[in-house]
C-alpha cells in the first residue's frame, strides 16, 4: 500500500490524504456494489474503515454506526459533526481523534493517549455493550487504525483552529511529554493545569505548623508508643506540616481515627501561636452517604480524644513563656470557643480544642446551583475556613476537585483521605489514584525523613527514603496496616491479595494468591460458584449462614464484640412485619413510626448484593425483578410482576441516583417503601419511602413515592454506586463472561463493601481469577508534582 500524504498543514492541502490510493480504490469498488447485494462482508467493512480516515463523510457515517450501537455516545458525535462543520478542513483522522477524547470523558478518563489507543484502538470504544449481539457490526477502532502510525496521528492534530499545544482557545489541546500524546477537550486539560498549579502552590508554602516547638509533645499525647513504625502518627505530622496533604488507606486502617486526631493537633497547634483564632474547619464528602458515613465515626472518635492533656500542654507552654508578654495568649488560648464559632462550625464542646463533628458534602460546601456547572463558592468568592478535610477522596472527579481547589483561599490547608485503590469516580478524572501513584515506595527525602524523625520520633526504614522524592510524595501518608481485618480474616487477605499490582506479578501468582485466600476456610468469607438458581436464592433470601464455618456463630470484633451471623433480605422484612407500630394515626404515633423505620434501615444495612453491570440477567436490572419475585414467593413481599418491575411496593429498597436539594436527598441516600395510615382515609394506608436522616429531631424523611424522580430498586446496586457504603454481609456477583468493566479495581472495591462478612459469587468459575488481572487504564496527566 503506497503512503502518500501530506502533513494536514491547512496551507499545504485541504484533505488528509493519507492512505489515498487505497481509499480511492476501495470507494470506486464499493460504489459498483449493486444495491440489491447482501449486507456488508469483513472485506467491505475493511473498506469503510479505510475510508473513514481519508473522508470527513465516511468517518461521520461511521461515528452514526457506532452511535447506533452504543459504542459511541451521541454526545460525541455531535462534538465532530460541530468541528467537522466550523472546520471542514480537519483531517477526519483529527475528529476521530476528538470523538474518541470527548468519549474517554464518558469513561471516566480525562484525555485519551493515543499510543495507548493505537496498541489497543478497541478500548477507545464502549466495547462490547453489555447484550450486543454483534450481528453486522461497524469496523471496530483496530480495523480503522490498523495501519495508522503515531507520527500520522500526530501530524494530522497540527490545525491551527482546533488544536494547539497549550495557549490559545482551541477546543482541542495535544500534550507531547516524552514519547507520549495526549489529547484533551479544553476544558479537561485546563482542570489539569490548574490542579498542577494549586497543589504546587501549597506543596511551596509549608504550614508554621510543621516548625512547632509543641508538635512532638503533642504527637506523643495522641498516639501510644506501640514500638512499631506507626504511619497514623507520620500522617499525622506530615499532614501539619504541609498545606496540602493526603492519607491513604485500605479499608479499616484508621483514616478517620487519624484524622480526627490531627484535627485535634492543628487545633492545639494554632491556640499555641499568640494572636490566633481557634481554626474554622470545615468536613466533607463526595456523596450524602459518605459524609453520613463519616458523620457517624467521627462522633464517635472525638470522645475519646486526649483533649485534657492537649490543654494541659498548652497552659504548661504558656506558663513557662514571659508571662507579662504571654498573660493574654493563656486567657484567649484557654477560652473555649465562643457559641457564634461552635454554632458555625458544629464544634463538639465548649473546648479551646475546637473539633467539628458535622460533615457536608462537597455541593453544599460549594453551594451548587442546581442545573449548571457553576458553585457559588470560587476563586472571587473563597470559602470562609481554614481546614479542609475531604473524606472518599477516591470519589472525587477531576472537574469537582478543581472547584475545590479555585474555592480555597490561599492560606487554607486541605487535606484528602481515601483508599488510592478504589474505583475512581465515574466521571472524568481519578484524582486521588493519580496523585498517590507513588504512595507504595513512599519517596521521602532524607531531609523529609530526618524531620519525620525528630517530629514524631520514629525513624524510617530506608525503604521508603529516596534521594529523588518529589515534593508531591513528601505530602503522602500510606496506612498499612488494617485496625479492622487482621490475618485472620478472609475479607483482608482477600483485598492484599488482589491488591498487588499487577506490574509486580505474573497473573499466574495473582490467581495462586487469591485462590489460596478463597480455600483457606476463613471464618468470614465464603466462595460460591453457581451451578443452579437455588444457591442464589438462598442466599439472597436467608445469606447462607450455613456456609460460613460454626454458622456464622460466634466471631467477635477487634474490640471484642460480638458479631451477628450473616444474614439475607429476609432480615429486614422481618423487621418489616414484626415491628409494625399499631397507631391508627401516622402524625399521632410519629416517633414509633420513626423507631420502625429507624430499625429498619439499620436492619436493610445488614445485607447488600452487588454487581458489576446495570444490564443483562446479571446485571442490576435483571437481578432486582429476580430478587423481588424470590421474595414473593416466599410471602415476603407482594405485588404483580408488573409492581414488581415498575411499581411501589411495600418493603421495595430504593436508591437515590441524583442529589435532590428540594427534598434534602442525596446521590447514594437509599430508603424504604412502607405502608403507613393515610391521614386523609381512615383504616387505610399509602406508600412512603423513609430514609435516614442526621437530625436526631426529626431522624427519619418520609417522602411520597411520587415525589421521587431519580431513585431504582437496591435488591442489587452496582460496584460503583456502592462506592462510600459498607455493609455487614456484602455478597459480589461476579457475571459469567468477562467484561471490559470487571476489573482489579471493581473487586476490590466491591469486597472492601464488606464490614463482617464476604459472599463471593462467580456465576461461572474463572471469571475472578481473570478479572484480578485487568487494570483500569487511568489516563491522565497529572504526574510530576
Ligand atoms: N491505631 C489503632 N489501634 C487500634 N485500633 C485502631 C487504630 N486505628 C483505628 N483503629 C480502629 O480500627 C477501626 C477502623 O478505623 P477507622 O474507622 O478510623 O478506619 P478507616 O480507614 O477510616 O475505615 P473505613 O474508611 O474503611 O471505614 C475502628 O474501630 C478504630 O477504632
Amino acid at each position: 500500500m503506497s503512503r502518500k500524504r501530506t502533513n494536514g498543514h491547512p496551507g499545504d492541502t485541504h484533505t488528509f490524504d493519507l492512505f489515498d490510493d487505497t481509499a480511492a480504490e476501495m470507494r470506486e469498488q464499493r460504489e459498483q456494489r449493486e444495491p440489491s447485494e447482501p449486507t456488508p462482508t469483513a472485506a467491505t467493512e475493511q473498506v469503510s474503515a479505510y475510508l473513514a480516515l481519508s473522508d470527513t463523510a465516511e468517518l461521520l457515517a461511521l461515528c452514526e454506526r457506532w452511535v447506533a450501537r452504543g459504542w459511541l455516545r451521541d454526545l460525541d458525535r455531535a462534538l465532530v459533526r460541530f468541528f467537522a462543520m466550523e472546520a471542514p478542513d480537519a483531517p477526519p483522522l483529527l475528529l476521530l481523534g476528538a470523538a474518541l477524547a470527548s468519549h474517554q470523558l464518558g469513561r471516566g478518563h480525562v484525555c485519551l493517549d493515543l499510543n495507548a489507543t493505537l496498541s489497543a484502538p478497541d478500548f477507545a470504544l464502549s466495547l462490547p455493550p453489555e447484550g450486543d449481539d454483534l450481528t453486522d457490526p461497524p469496523p471496530l477502532p483496530s480495523q480503522v487504525l490498523a495501519p495508522l502510525t503515531l507520527a500520522d496521528w500526530q501530524a494530522a492534530l497540527n490545525h491551527p483552529l482546533l488544536a494547539s499545544d497549550g495557549p490559545g482557545n482551541t477546543p482541542l489541546v495535544v500534550s507531547n511529554n516524552g514519547n507520549t500524546t495526549k489529547l484533551y477537550l479544553r476544558r479537561y486539560w485546563q482542570y489539569e493545569q490548574t490542579l498542577h498549579q494549586e497543589i504546587a502552590h501549597r506543596l511551596e508554602a509549608m504550614n508554621a505548623d510543621g516548625e512547632s516547638a509543641l508538635l512532638p509533645d503533642a504527637l506523643t499525647i495522641l498516639f501510644d508508643n506501640t514500638g512499631t513504625l506507626d504511619w497514623q502518627k507520620t500522617a499525622c505530622a506530615l499532614a501539619a506540616r504541609n498545606r496540602f496533604g493526603i492519607i491513604t488507606g485500605g479499608p479499616g486502617t484508621g483514616k478517620t481515627t487519624t484524622v480526627v486526631r490531627l484535627l485535634a493537633l492543628l487545633q492545639t497547634l494554632q491556640l499555641a501561636a499568640p494572636d490566633d483564632q481557634p481554626l474554622r474547619i470545615r468536613l466533607a464528602a463526595p456523596t450524602g452517604k459518605a459524609a453520613a458515613r463519616l458523620n457517624e465515626s467521627i462522633a464517635g472518635q472525638v470522645n475519646n480524644l486526649p483533649i485534657d492533656q492537649l490543654e494541659q500542654l498548652l497552659t504548661n507552654r504558656v506558663m513557662s513563656e514571659d508571662e507579662t508578654r504571654r498573660s493574654a495568649t493563656k486567657t484567649r488560648s484557654l477560652h473555649p470557643v465562643n457559641k457564634q464559632f461552635e454554632e458555625r462550625f458544629n464544634t463538639v464542646s465548649s473546648s479551646a480544642i475546637a473539633i467539628p463533628t458535622e460533615v457536608t458534602t462537597l455541593h453544599r460546601l460549594l453551594g451548587a446551583h442546581p442545573d449548571t456547572r457553576h458553585f457559588r463558592h470560587n476563586a472571587a468568592n473563597p470559602l470562609a475556613l481554614d481546614v479542609l478535610v475531604i473524606d472518599e477522596a477516591s470519589m472525587v472527579d477531576i472537574e469537582m476537585m478543581t472547584a475545590v481547589l479555585r474555592a480555597l483561599p490561599a492560606q487554607a490547608q486541605l487535606v484528602l483521605l481515601g483508599d488510592k485503590d478504589q474505583l475512581a469516580s465515574v466521571e472524568a478524572g481519578a484524582v486521588l489514584g493519580d496523585l498517590c501513584r507513588r504512595a507504595e515506595a513512599a519517596h521521602y527525602t532524607p531531609e523529609t525523613a530526618q524531620w519525620l524523625e525528630h517530629a514524631t520520633g520514629q525513624p524510617l526504614p530506608p525503604d521508603y527514603i529516596d534521594a529523588q522524592g518529589q515534593p508531591l510524595d513528601q505530602a503522602i501518608t500510606m496506612l498499612r496496616v488494617s485496625h479492622r481485618f487482621n490475618e485472620h480474616s478472609g475479607i483482608g487477605q482477600l483485598a492484599q491479595a488482589i491488591n498487588q499490582p499487577s506490574h509486580n506479578h505474573r497473573p499466574e501468582e495473582k490467581h495462586q494468591a487469591v485462590n489460596q485466600v478463597l480455600r483457606h476456610g476463613y471464618p468470614d468469607l465464603h466462595h460460591l460458584t453457581l451451578t443452579d438458581d437455588a444457591a442464589l436464592d438462598k442466599l439472597v433470601i436467608h445469606g447462607s449462614p450455613d456456609k460460613f464455618i460454626n454458622g456464622g456463630e460466634g466471631r467477635t470484633d477487634h474490640n471484642g464484640a460480638p458479631i451477628a451471623p450473616p444474614t439475607g433480605y429476609r432480615h429486614y422484612l422481618n423487621v418489616l412485619n414484626a415491628q409494625r407500630p399499631r397507631g391508627e394515626s401516622f402524625e399521632e404515633s410519629a416517633d414509633a413510626y420513626n423507631d420502625w423505620a429507624d430499625a429498619l434501615l439499620s436492619a436493610y444495612s445488614h445485607f447488600q448484593l452487588l454487581c458489576a453491570l446495570r444490564k443483562g440477567p446479571w446485571g442490576v436490572e435483571g437481578l432486582n425483578l429476580r430478587i423481588a419475585k424470590t421474595l414473593r414467593h416466599e410471602k415476603l413481599l407482594y405485588g404483580s410482576d408488573f409492581t414488581l418491575e415498575k411499581g411501589w411496593y411495600e418493603g421495595r429498597p430504593v436508591l437515590v441516583t441524583q442529589n435532590d436539594y428540594g427534598l434534602k436527598l442525596m446521590n447514594g441516600d437509599i430508603g424504604i417503601t412502607l405502608a403507613v395510615p393515610d391521614p386523609r382515609t381512615p383504616g387505610k394506608t399509602l406508600l412512603r419511602v423513609a430514609f435516614p436522616t442526621s437530625d436526631p429531631e426529626k431522624p427519619i424523611r418520609w417522602v411520597l413515592p411520587s415525589r421521587l424522580h431519580a431513585v431504582e430498586t437496591v435488591f442489587a446496586m452496582t460496584v460503583h454506586k456502592s462506592q462510600g457504603s459498607e455493609f455487614k454481609h456484602t455478597a459480589l456477583l461476579l457475571p459469567p463472561t468477562i467484561n471490559p468493566i470487571l476489573t482489579r479495581e471493581l473487586v476490590y472495591t466491591g469486597i472492601t463493601r464488606a464490614r463482617d462478612w464476604l459472599t463471593l459469587i462467580e456465576a461461572k468459575r474463572g471469571v475472578m481469577n481473570e478479572a484480578v488481572t485487568r487494570e483500569v487504564m487511568r489516563v491522565s496527566g497529572l504526574e510530576g508534582i
